[in-house]
């Protein structure tokens, strides 16, 4: 065999290993996740209604390969258009679960944006109920195959805060978010474009989920300069966990490391939107070696043509580590879910259940 198959095969033999280990998924955006060949139909029913001016150009938008962060909003907006109906995201938050759940994730943390739309009625409120109808359906469809999915996956909801928003609509969301707490609902989160809007802007609603009891994740440095104190004032605010923390001063580096607020690692998005050079520069290397707490995750499978199996492929190759390292690190994320204490205990024992599989 040539070296080049051997690696191949290595490859592969990895691959099937990190899709067969139990999985937490803990940042993943429903719209960012959704498979291509939903997004053509999508673009073609809206096209055949009438509802977007320009097919060709919707789908090259979709089938492009590298997207830089601003034109990942670019798409992001263009799919919003596409899922404003209450059935497409029902459709859509489905089939998100049934591809985590193919690849044995376990625990999957959906955070979405609840939308209004005055053109298809729909409210937050009619959104977020949309997006639990597909839970209730992946659920039903996934029963069904039972034995596919040997250990069955546990889904829970963040509302998420989008950085274009005011103080007013970001405490709307949060207030939503108590609202339906007893449907799943178990956390806040501050995404959108990072170059777009201000801190201080959504501070209150954060303070106010903080009070409710609500855990707070936040998007944070993703981009080098936009507002350097931004970093600083996340820190200070201690959230519940950090999504990406890529681009840090050196002293903050420092901070992040005294507080040990879980952070939420996205190898494929960080490189593909730059926020990251290489994957030798990526902070999960000092990070994993000072035993930091931290979570591998996919952010947006669909814009990133990736799934959680191949980011844990990815730190496997690119870190060196070993197949019992993926378990521990698989098993140790159950510590950083926002879900209540009874379904930690009970993925606890899928882990210890598998284990001797994976000495
Ligand atoms: C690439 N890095 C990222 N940085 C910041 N926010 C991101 C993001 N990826 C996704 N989103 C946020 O999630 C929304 C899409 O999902 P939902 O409509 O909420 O389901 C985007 O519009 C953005 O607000
Ligand atoms: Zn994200």
């Amino acid at each position: 065999m040539s070296s080049n198959q051997e690696q191949h095969r290595a490859r592969d033999i990895l691959v099937r290993y990190c899709k067969r280990l139990p999985k937490i998924e803990l940042h993943a955006h429903p719209n960012g996740s959704i498979r291509d060949s939903t997004l053509l139909e999508l673009a073609q029913e809206h096209d055949q209604r009438g509802t977007i001016s320009s097919y060709p150009n919707v789908r090259e938008i979709i089938l492009k390969e590298d997207r830089s962060l601003q034109e990942c909003f670019k798409l992001f907006d263009v799919i919003h258009v596409l899922t404003t109906d209450h059935s497409f995201i029902t459709r859509i938050t489905k089939e998100v679960i049934e591809d985590f759940a193919a690849e044995n994730v376990v625990y999957l943390e959906l955070r979405t944006t609840p939308k209004s739309n005055v053109l298809t009625g729909m409210t937050k409120r009619s959104y977020v109920e949309a997006v639990l109808a597909g839970i209730t359906k992946a659920n039903l469809v996934l029963c069904e195959n039972h034995q596919l999915h040997a250990h069955g996956i546990q889904v829970r909801l963040l509302l998420s805060i989008d950085r274009r928003e005011t103080t007013d609509q970001a405490i709307e969301t949060v207030k939503l978010a108590l609202e339906m707490k007893s449907h799943g609902v178990v956390g806040i989160d501050l995404s959108g474009n990072p170059v777009t809007g201000n801190w201080k802007t959504f501070l209150p609603a954060l303070t106010y989920a903080r009070q409710c009891g609500l855990p707070v994740t936040l998007h944070c440095g993703e981009v080098p300069v936009h507002n350097p104190d931004e970093v600083e004032e996340m820190l200070a605010f201690h959230p519940d966990r950090l999504g990406h923390a890529c681009v840090l001063q050196e002293s903050q580096w420092e901070r992040l490391h005294n507080l040990r607020i879980p952070v939420e690692v996205c190898f494929t998005s960080n490189l593909r939107t730059g926020c990251v050079k290489s994957i030798c520069d990526h902070h999960f290397a000092w990070l994993y070696k000072t035993h930091y707490p931290l979570v591998i995750c996919t952010d947006d499978r669909g814009v990133f043509s990736t799934n959680l199996s191949s980011e844990y492929a990815i730190a496997a190759t690119s870190f060196d580590l070993s197949e019992h390292d993926l378990f521990e690190l698989a098993k140790n994320a159950t510590r950083f879910i926002f879900a209540e204490e009874p379904l930690k205990r009970h993925l606890d024992r899928i882990f210890a259940g598998v284990e001797p599989n994976y000495r």
